[in-house]
């Protein structure tokens, strides 16, 4: 028989790694893969090489919803998050209407770092799939005195396991589990219901989530230890604008096959209509100033 997903994969329309399907995986038959998109290409590549989550966000909710249409046009068939900055919940009214919006323009699931689990819950009782952060928490960098690995300690890893027991009683699907140490995010996932989508947190979560700058060469600040690079597209980028800069600079572009052609007779009669037309050189010299006296204003 085949697996859910497998079957869920034949009949390809929106959704085709349905939550349902993405649910399934819980059974351990393989492992989920996440990456980021905020344009329509990244998306397009994402869904072509058979991501089964983008994660997407702007830096508002108009920013957003801009990006996720985008991501949405670009990948029209794969599950999309949201990221959605906790502070952007100020109340429990305006976490549904930022949720409806962003589903209105192409989401699946609402992600957010950092949000109190009683608004999750308020989500979660409206059916909106939320999906949930623990461990580094970007969005809290101010509290974890920058990037570290999150649980090295009984006393934190316990913190880490009781904030993923509290985003599931509170109705999340899911639980982004970032830089935290395998051994216990591996606990952690044997004992919750939610997917597990390990950022950093080794190889026993449900899923793994790396940036699509990571992957693709394009990030232009640190790669984090817990990235891996397939490719140098930045590099690849810097090569082709230079080929142009220096085409363009001898003469090599354009070329014949890049011009329009007008016929012979059509261009002789152009010409005509031109022959009393002053050439440039001399419209030039006619508006270049006759005297100083042209600078009295002065
Ligand atoms: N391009 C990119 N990749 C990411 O993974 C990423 C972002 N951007 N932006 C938002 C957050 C920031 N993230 C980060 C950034 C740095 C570390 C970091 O410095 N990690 C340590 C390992 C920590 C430890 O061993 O204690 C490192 O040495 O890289 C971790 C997560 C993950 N996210
Ligand atoms: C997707 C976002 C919330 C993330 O994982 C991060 O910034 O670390």
């Amino acid at each position: 028989m085949p697996r859910a997903w497998e079957e869920e994969e034949t009949d390809r329309g929106r959704n085709a790694c349905s939550q349902g399907a993405v649910l399934c995986q819980k059974e351990g038959q393989r492992q989920l893969v996440l990456t980021t998109a905020f344009d329509e290409w990244t998306a397009r590549a994402a869904e072509e090489a058979g991501v089964d989550m983008i994660v997407a966000w702007g830096s508002c909710q108009e920013h957003s919803k801009f990006v996720v249409e985008a991501v949405r046009r670009g990948a029209p068939n794969t599950l999309i998050g949201t990221g959605i900055n906790p502070g952007a919940y100020e109340s429990q009214e305006k976490a549904l209407k930022l949720a409806n919006e962003m589903r209105a323009a192409g989401t699946d699931i609402i992600y957010c770092s950092g949000l109190v689990p009683e608004k999750f819950a308020g989500l979660a009782r409206q059916h909106v799939p939320c999906c949930g952060h623990v461990g580094y928490l970007p969005v809290n960098n101010t509290w974890y005195g920058g990037p570290r690995g999150v649980g090295k300690t009984a006393e934190e890893a316990k913190k880490v396991y009781d904030d993923v027991m509290a985003l599931e009683a509170a109705g999340c699907i899911a639980v982004e589990m970032e830089c935290v140490p395998a051994k216990v995010a591996e606990e952690i996932t044997k004992r919750t219901k939610l997917l597990v989508f390990s950022m950093g947190s080794g190889p026993n979560c449900d899923g793994q989530f790396i940036f699509s700058e990571d992957l693709m060469g394009t990030n232009l600040g640190r790669y984090p230890r817990h990235s891996i690079t397939y490719a140098n597209l930045f590099t690849c980028a810097v090569d082709a604008l230079k080929q142009f800069c220096l085409d363009v600079q001898s003469g090599a572009y354009p070329q014949a096959r890049h011009c329009i052609k007008i016929n012979d007779q059509e261009f002789a009669r152009f010409q005509q209509s031109l022959a009393s037309s002053p050439t440039r050189l001399d419209r030039v010299l006619d508006s270049a100033p006759k005297s100083l006296d042209q600078y009295d204003h002065f």
